[in-house]
C-alpha cells in the first residue's frame, strides 16, 4: 500500500490582456508557491479587501510559457507510471471556464505539438507495451460525459445523437461492497495507440456534435476518458488491473459565486450541482474525524470516490486565467487546490487470480496429487486409460525415442497405468525390431553375399573401437549440420521480421491515405462490452459529414466562402501543408528503408556463403580450428551488417515519430472538418431563422395593413415596376397608430401618380412580397384601405436613395392635406 496526498500543479493560461501582478516561485526543492497581489481597492467580491497578498503552496507550478511536453512529462508520466505498475491513478484538471482544462487535458485542436495529457499518455502508454515483451497486456477504454447529473457514453457509436440527450444514459449501479459499477458505459478494446486515438476522437466528435449554440455544455458537463489496463505474465494465472481516469471538469467559475451557505434548492436552476459536492467532499477529506464523506450526492463524485481519499495516486491540475477581471476566480481555484492537497489516498496494488486460470492450475494439481496418493497407498488404479491419454502416451515415446539426447527422461507422472503402458509399448517396439534384424539376417544367409556380410561383421567387431571413432565423428558432424540449419532458420527468421516490420512501416505512410476513413470509424460491437475498432462501421463524424441535407448550389457556394473567410481555415490550410510534408518525408524514409533493408539482405547472404565455406573447408581438412579462428571476411560482413542494422532501427524510429504525427494531424483535419460544418450549419439556420422572423414580421404587418394597400406592378401608370420600400411604405403602416400628428395617409392611386418611373426596380424581392404585389386591388379598395391607414413618416421603411425617400415623404405630407381639404375621392 502506497500512502499519498493528492498531488496538486498549477498552470496559468498565457493571456495577451494586461495581467494582474502574480509571481511564480520554484527555486524551492519541495515545492512551488504563485502569490497574487491584489490592490486594495481593486479586491472585490469574495476576496479578502484587508489582504494585499495571497501565497499558494503547489508541487509545480507552470507558467504561461509552458510547454505541453512540460505538462506530461512532470505531471502525467509518474501518473502513467504508477498505472503500469498496477496501482490506480486520476489527473483531473479544475478551473474557471476558458482558463485551458481541456487545452491541458485533451489538447489544443491547432497543432500537432498542442497534444495534451490524453493523446500523449495513450503513446506512452502503448510504447511501454511494446518494450516489455515478458508481460501481456490489455487495454480498454470508456469515455463518459456527466451532465446535469446525468451521464453519457461518449463511445456509444449505435446512436445518432444530435443533442447530448440523445446518447443513452449511464447508471450508477453499487454492489454491497460498495463498488460503483457504470452501466451502459461501453468499455472499447484497443490493441494499438491508433485505436485508442480514435477513440478520443470519436468520445470528442460526439460531444462536439451533441452541443449546440443553447447549450453550450462543453463548459458546463464534466468528462472522464477511462484506460483501463490489465496486466499480466503469460501462463501465470496472476494478473494487475489499474486504471486511469483523465477528467475535464466543468468551468468552476458559477461555484464560487454560490458560497457554501446558498440555498441549494434554488442554486440548483444556476449552478453545477456536481462541482458544488464535489467541493463538500474534498472539505469532508480534508477535515479531520469526519466519518461520513457525501460521495453518494452527485454522481461525479461516486464516480470519482476512489481517486477521492481512496485507493489511487491522484493528481490535481489547476489552471487560472492571470487577466485582472479573472483574480478573484483563480485565487478561488487556488484555494480549493489548497483543499484539495490535504487529501490522504491508500493506493493499493490491484493483483488478483484469474478465476479461470487459478481453477484449471488446481484442478491440474488436485489429479496429481490423487495420482501421487494412490501410487503411495499402493492401490493402482483401476479405470482403464481413455483413447486420448492412450495417444498422447504414443506421441511421448516416439518423441523421447526420436530425441538424439541421451539424457532425456521420458516424465509420465506418478501413474501406475500410464508408466506399465509405455514400458509395454517399448517392448512391442524393441521386439518388432528384434524380428525384422531376424529376418534380415536370415535373407542375408540365402543370398550370395552372405559371406561378405558375415566377413564384414566379424571386422567390424574387430574394429569395435574405429567404429566408436566414426561414430563420434558423425555425431560431431550431425551437430555442426544441425548448428548451421539452426543458424540459417535463424537469419531467414530475422530477415522475415525486417521485411514485416518494414511492410509496417510503409503501411503507416500509407495512412495518409487510408486514416481518414480509419479516423472516423468507429468501433464496431465485437460482443456485448468489449469491441475493436472496424472499418465496416462508418465512423460519426463521417456520417455526419454526409448525413446533411443536400447542399443546393447556392448553399455550397456559401460553404465555400463561408470555409474561406472561417477564423479556422488558414491552421486547416497550414495543417494540410504540414501532412503533405509530413508524408512526403515518410515516403522518402520508406524508400530509403527498403535500400537498406536489401543492403542488410545481401550482406547476410555473404555472411552465410562464408560460413558455409569455411564449415565446409573445416569438414574437408578434419580441421576443427579453423572453426575457432577469426575470420576477417566474417568479422568485416558482421560490422557491416551491424551498422546497417543501427541504420535501419534508426529510420524505423524516424518513421514511428512521422507516423504519429501524421495520425494525429489528420485527426486534427478531421476534427476541423466537422468543426467547419457544425458552424457552417449553425449560421445557416441562424440566417434562415432571421429571414423567416422578417418575413413573419413583415406578414403581421401585412394583416395590420391589408394587401389592398399595395402597390399594382400592373398598374397602367407603372407598368412591371416594383419598389417594396414605397409599397411598405403603404403596406407596414400599422392601423389605428399614429405616434405622429402629421403623419400622413395617402391613396395609392396618388402613390402611382407620384412616384417617378425611371426609379429602378429593386432585383431582390422577397417571396411574400411577390405574392402581395401580384394580388389586383380597385382604386375604391385601396381608398378604403388607405383613408383607414394612417402614416408617420417614423414608420415608412424608406430606400435609402436620399431624392427617392424625400420624394416619398413630400408625397405623403402632400397627400395628407389633400385628403383634409377634398374628401375621399369617389
Ligand atoms: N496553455 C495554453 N496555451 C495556448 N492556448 C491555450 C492554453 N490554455 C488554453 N488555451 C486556449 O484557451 C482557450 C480556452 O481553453 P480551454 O477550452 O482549454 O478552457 P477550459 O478551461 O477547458 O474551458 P471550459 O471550462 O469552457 O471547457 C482555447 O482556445 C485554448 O486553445
Amino acid at each position: 500500500m502506497v500512502k499519498h496526498t493528492i498531488q496538486i500543479f498549477g498552470r496559468v493560461r498565457p493571456t495577451k490582456k494586461t495581467p494582474a501582478v502574480y509571481s511564480v516561485d520554484s527555486e524551492d526543492q519541495t515545492g512551488a508557491s504563485l502569490q497574487f497581489v491584489v490592490p486594495r481597492d481593486l479586491a472585490d467580491g469574495f476576496v479578502n479587501n484587508k489582504r494585499e497578498c495571497y501565497k499558494f503552496r503547489f508541487q509545480k507550478v507552470f507558467d504561461q510559457a509552458a510547454k505541453q511536453e512540460e505538462i506530461f512529462e512532470n505531471i502525467a508520466k509518474p501518473v502513467a507510471d504508477s498505472v503500469l505498475a498496477g496501482y490506480n491513478g486520476t489527473i483531473f484538471a479544475y478551473g474557471q471556464t476558458g482558463s485551458g482544462k481541456t487545452f491541458t487535458i485533451t489538447g489544443g485542436a491547432e497543432r500537432y505539438s498542442d497534444r495534451g495529457i490524453i493523446p500523449r499518455t495513450l503513446s506512452y502508454l502503448f510504447e511501454r507495451f511494446s518494450q516489455d515483451s515478458s508481460m501481456v497486456y490489455t487495454t480498454h477504454i470508456s469515455y463518459l460525459e456527466i451532465y446535469n447529473e446525468m451521464g453519457y457514453d461518449l463511445l456509444n457509436s449505435q446512436h445518432e445523437a444530435s443533442r447530448l440527450e440523445d446518447l443513452p444514459k449511464v447508471m450508477i449501479m453499487e454492489d454491497p461492497d460498495q463498488i460503483i459499477h457504470l452501466r451502459n458505459l461501453s468499455l472499447k478494446q484497443s490493441t494499438n495507440e491508433e485505436d485508442a486515438l480514435n477513440l478520443l476522437f470519436l468520445g470528442d466528435t460526439n460531444r462536439m456534435i451533441a452541443e449546440t449554440p443553447m447549450n453550450q455544455a462543453s463548459t458546463r458537463s464534466h468528462c472522464i476518458f477511462t484506460v483501463h489496463l490489465c496486466r499480466r505474465e503469460p501462463g501465470s494465472a496472476t494478473l494487475r488491473r489499474s486504471k486511469l481516469h483523465l477528467v475535464d471538469l466543468a468551468g468552476s467559475d458559477r461555484v464560487s459565486k454560490t458560497g457554501l451557505n446558498g440555498q441549494l434548492l434554488t442554486e440548483a436552476k444556476y449552478i453545477n450541482l456536481s462541482l458544488h459536492y464535489l467541493e463538500q467532499v474534498i472539505i469532508a477529506l480534508s477535515e479531520k474525524n469526519r466519518s461520513h464523506i457525501p460521495y453518494r450526492n452527485s454522481m461525479l463524485t461516486s464516480v470519482l470516490r476512489d481517486s477521492l481519499g481512496g485507493n489511487c495516486m491522484t493528481t490535481m491540475i489547476a489552471t487560472m486565467a492571470v487577466d485582472k477581471r479573472n483574480l478573484d476566480e483563480s485565487i478561488s481555484t487556488c484555494r480549493f487546490a489548497q483543499r484539495v492537497a490535504l487529501i490522504k489516498n491508500e493506493a493499493i496494488l490491484n493483483e488478483e487470480l484469474d478465476p479461470a486460470l487459478l481453477i484449471a492450475r488446481l484442478k491440474r494439481e488436485n489429479q496429481a496429487l490423487k495420482e501421487e496418493l494412490v501410487m503411495m497407498a499402493g492401490k493402482p488404479r483401476e479405470d482403464q486409460l481413455t483413447v486420448e491419454e492412450i495417444q498422447k502416451l504414443e506421441e511421448l515415446v516416439k518423441a523421447f525415442l526420436d530425441d538424439p539426447d541421451p539424457d532425456l527422461t521420458l516424465s509420465l507422472g506418478p501413474d501406475m497405468r500410464k508408466i506399465q503402458y509405455c514400458f509395454s509399448l517399448l517392448k512391442v517396439m524393441l521386439m518388432d525390431k528384434q524380428g525384422q534384424r531376424r529376418n534380415r539376417c536370415s535373407d542375408e544367409q540365402e543370398s550370395p553375399a552372405a559371406t561378405v556380410s558375415e566377413e564384414v561383421i566379424e571386422d567390424s567387431h574387430h574394429s569395435a573401437t574405429e567404429v566408436t571413432e566414426l561414430k563420434k565423428t558423425l555425431t560431431q558432424r550431425n551437430n555442426e549440420i544441425s548448428i548451421l540449419v539452426k543458424m540459417l532458420k535463424k537469419e531467414k527468421k530475422a530477415a522475415k521480421d525486417a521485411a514485416a516490420q518494414l511492410a509496417n512501416i510503409t503501411n503507416g505512410q500509407n495512412l495518409a491515405s487510408q486514416s481518414a476513413l480509419r479516423v472516423s470509424t468507429p468501433p464496431s460491437s465485437r460482443d456485448g462490452s468489449t469491441e475493436t475498432i472496424s472499418p465496416d462501421h462508418a465512423g460519426r463524424a463521417k456520417q455526419y459529414m454526409k448525413r446533411g441535407p443536400q447542399l443546393s448550389m447556392g448553399k455550397q457556394e456559401a460553404f465555400e466562402i463561408f470555409i474561406r473567410d472561417h477564423e479556422d481555415h488558414l491552421t486547416v490550410e497550414d495543417n494540410k501543408k504540414l501532412l503533405k510534408h509530413r508524408s512526403a518525408e515518410a515516403k522518402r524514409l520508406g524508400a530509403e528503408l527498403i535500400e537498406v533493408r536489401d543492403r542488410i539482405n545481401e550482406l547476410k547472404t555473404q555472411l552465410v556463403m562464408q560460413r558455409r565455406q569455411r564449415a565446409a573447408h573445416g569438414v574437408m581438412e578434419n580441421h576443427t580450428e579453423a572453426e575457432e579462428e577469426v575470420d576477417p571476411v566474417q568479422e568485416k560482413l558482421c560490422i557491416q551488417i551491424k551498422q546497417e542494422n543501427k541504420a535501419f532501427k534508426n529510420i524505423v524510429s524516424r518513421l514511428k515519430v512521422l507516423r504519429t504525427e501524421i495520425e494525429h494531424l489528420q485527426l486534427l483535419l478531421e476534427r476541423a472538418k466537422v468543426k467547419l460544418q457544425k458552424d457552417f450549419l449553425k449560421w445557416w439556420s441562424q440566417e434562415a431563422s432571421s429571414v423567416q422572423d422578417s418575413e413573419s414580421e413583415a406578414a403581421a404587418r401585412c394583416h395590420a395593413a391589408p394587401p389592398s394597400g399595395t402597390l399594382q406592378p400592373s398598374s397602367p401608370g407603372t407598368p412591371g415596376f416594383r419598389t417594396p420600400n414605397v409599397s411598405s411604405a403603404v403596406r407596414y403602416s400599422p392601423v389605428g397608430q399614429d405616434p405622429n400628428p402629421n403623419s400622413s395617409t395617402a391613396s395609392v392611386q396618388d402613390l402611382r401618380s407620384f412616384i417617378p418611373k425611371t426609379v429602378p426596380p429593386l432585383t431582390a424581392v422577397p417571396a411574400w412580397h411577390e405574392e402581395s404585389l401580384d394580388r389586383r386591388v380597385t382604386p375604391s379598395s385601396e381608398w378604403r384601405a388607405l383613408s383607414t391607414t394612417k402614416l408617420s413618416s417614423s414608420s415608412i421603411p424608406l430606400t435609402g436613395d436620399q431624392q427617392t425617400d424625400a420624394d416619398i415623404l413630400a408625397f405623403v405630407r402632400a397627400r395628407q392635406n389633400l385628403l383634409t381639404r377634398t374628401g375621399p375621392p369617389q
